[in-house]
């Protein structure tokens, strides 16, 4: 039987290690996709869209979401306060249309997961309808939001979906194992009667905001230029809470002060209907 002592020294040792798993893919790779680092001086910020239009782009899509479905709504809706209540028509007898639908009527563009057009790269996120401009924000990153101290250990053995924001928050976009027990149990403890803090459906092959499937966008080639960058947006107060329902992200613990992180990808040119979009995994904090 191992000693108290050798216990801890051998959970010491995967402590300190841990780490360097939570990007694996991009630590083999590193050397191979010199040519793609995107470099991002000390503190700095690295935005290519204005937090003021990333939360415009949000709250209209989401609003678009929310009156296609108001119907549904109507046991939130009733919570709120008239002003609020007024925004929206009253419900006729239309059922609701599909998200993609009301994506491409509101953005002019839908994305979708299909097999990757790289080799062995597995799934990624191509523009399957219309066209999306340069600026736009075009796909959110789901996932648990962990601030630096919070312990991530088991959520991220041979996960490639955690993501590392500049400051150092990680995103767990993992839709399946104990990462996806997390993100329902989070969601669940946060959710007050009809009002839920965060959309749990990208967990699922349907998502209510198609938009919540960055998580599987595919890091750029020596041969495929990145068109897409990410970029952290901090949902501020006023963002109405009847739309954050069809935010993608939760915290891990439900003490943390501050605004919530999101991160959006924004599209770094024109992408056509039939494009992959590729990212850069490679962000050297100098
Ligand atoms: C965040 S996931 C992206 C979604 C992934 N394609 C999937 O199907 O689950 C990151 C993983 O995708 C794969 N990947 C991403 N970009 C790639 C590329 N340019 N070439 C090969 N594999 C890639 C690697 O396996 C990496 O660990």
């Amino acid at each position: 039987m191992p000693s108290p002592g050798s216990v801890f020294r051998a959970l010491l040792t995967r402590w300190k290690s841990y780490r360097y798993r939570f990007v694996p893919w991009v630590a083999l790779n590193l050397d191979r996709n010199r040519r793609t680092l995107r470099h991002v001086p000390s503190g700095g910020t690295d935005k290519m869209a204005a937090d003021a239009d990333v939360c415009y782009s949000l709250v209209t899509f989401f609003r678009a979401l929310f009156t296609c479905d108001i119907t549904q709504q109507q046991a939130l809706l009733s919570l709120l306060p008239a002003s609020t209540r007024s925004m929206y028509t009253t419900p006729g007898d239309q059922a609701t249309p599909p998200a993609d639908d009301v994506m491409y009527g509101c953005l002019g563009f839908t994305i979708d997961r299909r097999p990757s057009s790289l080799d062995a790269a597995g799934t990624g996120v191509f523009v399957c309808r219309g066209s999306v401009p340069r600026g736009a924000v075009v796909s959110m990153y789901p996932g648990v939001i962990y601030q630096n101290h919070e312990p991530i250990f088991f959520q991220s053995i041979g996960n490639p979906f955690i993501f590392r924001c500049l400051d150092g928050i990680l995103i767990d976009g993992n839709d399946k194992g104990i990462s996806k027990s997390v993100y329902r149990s989070c969601s669940r403890r946060d959710q007050l009667g009809p009002l839920k803090m965060c959309d749990g459906s990208w967990l699922t092959s349907a998502p209510l905001n198609p938009m919540a499937v960055g998580q599987y966008v595919n890091n750029c080639s020596n041969d495929c230029a990145a068109n897409v960058c990410y970029q952290e947006f901090d949902v501020p107060d006023s963002f109405p809470v009847e739309l954050r329902q069809y935010i993608p992200n939760i915290r891990y613990s439900h003490d943390v002060e501050g605004p919530l992180r999101c991160v959006v990808l924004v599209a770094l040119r024109d992408i056509h209907c039939g494009e992959e979009l590729f990212s850069n995994y490679f962000t050297i904090v100098q």
